[in-house]
């Protein structure tokens, strides 16, 4: 058995208005408290407020795989038609590879709590040892996106994207991600389960 391994991750707001102190950002308390909730190892966070510029967003995202050494990077905000909403093209501009799957996956669930998620054109990318995943900017959307919708009896009718994150991230070298099933169920191929040592031990 093994001690589950600390992680970091990078989590990003990309807004306008938040990063101008014009309204609180609710974007990285939302995402901090869900992957708390989500995950059971010990957890680094490197958090970044920053408005809708497209090389600012890449460079914080080359910063944060590259330097900071992230797993995983979140990003929120930025992903719609508007003008100013340039974070896939960021994304793209840093990313080594695509995760189509992940943007397919993405809209289907948003489309289950709001029309709008069809404008939403957020996409996931493999850049070295990181996988940077795109989420609305809607703080609500946060979770809505990572753990997916539950019937009122808590039995999952479609599966957020974080079921995928773990064993994406053992696939590029990573550490191993342990979730909390009653928050996110995580699917691995029995071949890649590992037994690990519960985290209040
Ligand atoms: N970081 C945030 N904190 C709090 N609320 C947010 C945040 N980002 C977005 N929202 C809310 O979600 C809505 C839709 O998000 P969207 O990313 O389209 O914002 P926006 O209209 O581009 O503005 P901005 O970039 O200035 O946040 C916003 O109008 C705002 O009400
Ligand atoms: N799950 C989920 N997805 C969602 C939403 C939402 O509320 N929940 N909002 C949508 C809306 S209204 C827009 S415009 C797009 C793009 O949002 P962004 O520009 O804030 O990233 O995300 C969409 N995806």
């Amino acid at each position: 058995m093994s001690a589950l391994e600390p992680v970091r991750i990078g989590i990003v707001s990309v807004s306008d208005r938040a990063s101008a102190g014009v309204y609180a950002d609710q974007g990285l308390p939302a995402l901090q408290d869900w992957l708390r909730r989500a995950l059971r190892n010990p957890l680094q966070f490197e958090a970044r407020l920053i408005p809708d510029e497209r090389a600012r967003i890449a460079q914080t995202l080359i910063e944060l795989a590259d330097e900071a050494g992230c797993a995983l990077v979140l990003t929120t905000g930025g992903t719609g038609p508007a003008p100013r909403d340039v974070t896939p093209e960021a994304t793209r501009d840093v990313a080594e590879r695509e995760l189509p799957g992940f943007g397919e996956q993405m809209r289907q669930i948003g489309l289950r709590f709001v029309p709008t998620a069809i404008l939403s054109r957020q996409l996931a990318v493999l850049r070295g040892r990181c996988l940077i995943i795109n989420l609305p900017g809607q703080p609500k959307s946060i979770a809505e996106t990572l753990e997916g919708l539950r019937e009122p009896g808590g039995r999952v009718l479609l599966p957020g994207i974080f079921a995928a994150v773990p064993y994406c991230i053992d696939l590029i070298g990573g550490p191993y991600l342990e979730t909390d099933p009653a928050v996110c169920a995580a699917f691995r191929p029995k071949s890649a389960q590992r037994p690990t040592c519960p985290p209040d031990r």
